[in-house]
C-alpha cells in the first residue's frame, strides 16, 4: 500500500449473508460518494467462470489459477454496478443459489483469497471506499477508521432472501433458505482461512426488527464521528 492509499478512509461492512452488508454499504457509498467494493462478487464470479468451465470445484491449485487470471470489470449501468466476465453482463447469473453455495466453498480457499486480496485492496481511492464482505476489517482493510459488524438472526435474513427473491419472481422455499443461509453460515464461519468474525475494533450491530433507514442512520452516526475525529 502506498502512503497516500493508506489516508483513504475506508469503511468496512461484514457480517453473514442477508445481515443488510449490501444494502447499506450502496446507500452509504451513495451518499458520502466513496468507491463501493461488493467482494463477494468476486468470489461469485471466481464460482461462475468455475461452473462455466466444469472445474472441480474442490481443486484449489485450479480455483486459485482461475482467481488469479478473472478477466472481470464492474460497470455503473442504469445507476446499478454491473458485473461482467470476458465482457459478459452476468449480474443476475452470479445471484443465483447454485453461484450462491459454490462462492461459499471456493471462498474456504486460501490460494483462492490471496489471488483476490490485491485486486479487492486496488478499489481503495480517493475520496473514501466502503468495502462489504466477511473480512473487510480483519484481512483486507486492518487499518479501516470505520468498522461494522452487521448480523440479524438467521429465521429474518432467510425472510428478506425470500422477499427479495419472491419479487424477482424466483419461486423458493422458506425452509431451503433458511438451511441454504445456516450451511454457508457455518462454512463462513469455521474456514481456517479469513473466517467470518468480527474486527476485535468493530461495531456489532444487530438489525434484526431495525429498518433500513434505522441502520443507515447508525452507521453515520459512526462515519460522522470516526473520520472526523480521525481526520482532525
Ligand atoms: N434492516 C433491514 N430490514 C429489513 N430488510 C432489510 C434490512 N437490510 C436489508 N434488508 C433487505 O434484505 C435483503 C438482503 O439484504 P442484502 O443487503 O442483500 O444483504 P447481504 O449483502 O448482507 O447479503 C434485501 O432485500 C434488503 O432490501
Ligand atoms: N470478503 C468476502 C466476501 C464474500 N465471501 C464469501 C462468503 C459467501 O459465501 C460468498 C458470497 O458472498 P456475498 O457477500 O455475495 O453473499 P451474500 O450476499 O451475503 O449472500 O463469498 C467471503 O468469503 N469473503
Amino acid at each position: 500500500m502506498t502512503d497516500k492509499q493508506s489516508q483513504v478512509p475506508v469503511i468496512t461492512i461484514d457480517g453473514p449473508s442477508g445481515s443488510g452488508k449490501g444494502t447499506i454499504a450502496k446507500l452509504l457509498a451513495e451518499r458520502l460518494k466513496y468507491s463501493l467494493l461488493d467482494s463477494g462478487a468476486l468470489y461469485r464470479l471466481t464460482a461462475l467462470a468455475a461452473l462455466n468451465r466444469d472445474a472441480d470445484l474442490s481443486d484449489e491449485a485450479t480455483l486459485t489459477e482461475i482467481a488469479a487470471n478473472l478477466d472481470i470489470r464492474f460497470e455503473l449501468r442504469d445507476g446499478e454496478v454491473a458485473a461482467l466476465l470476458e465482457d459478459r453482463d452476468v449480474s443476475r447469473d452470479i445471484r443465483m443459489e447454485r453461484v450462491s453455495m459454490a462462492a461459499s466453498k471456493v471462498a474456504a480457499m486460501p490460494g483462492v483469497r490471496a489471488a483476490l486480496l490485491q485486486r479487492q485492496r486496488d478499489f481503495r481511492r480517493v475520496p473514501g471506499l466502503v468495502a462489504d464482505g466477511r473480512d473487510m476489517g480483519t484481512t483486507v482493510f486492518p487499518d479501516a477508521p470505520v468498522k461494522v459488524f452487521l448480523t440479524a438472526s438467521a429465521e429474518e435474513r432467510a425472510r428478506r432472501r425470500f422477499e427479495q427473491l419472491r419479487e424477482k419472481g424466483v419461486s423458493v422455499s422458506l425452509r431451503d433458505l433458511l438451511e441454504d443461509i445456516r450451511a454457508r453460515d457455518a462454512r463462513d464461519m469455521n474456514r481456517a482461512a479469513s473466517p467470518l468474525a468480527p474486527a476485535e475494533d468493530a461495531v456489532e450491530l444487530d438489525s434484526t426488527g431495525v429498518d433500513i433507514d434505522g441502520v443507515l442512520q447508525t452507521v453515520l452516526q459512526l462515519v460522522r464521528d470516526r473520520i472526523r475525529v480521525r481526520g482532525g
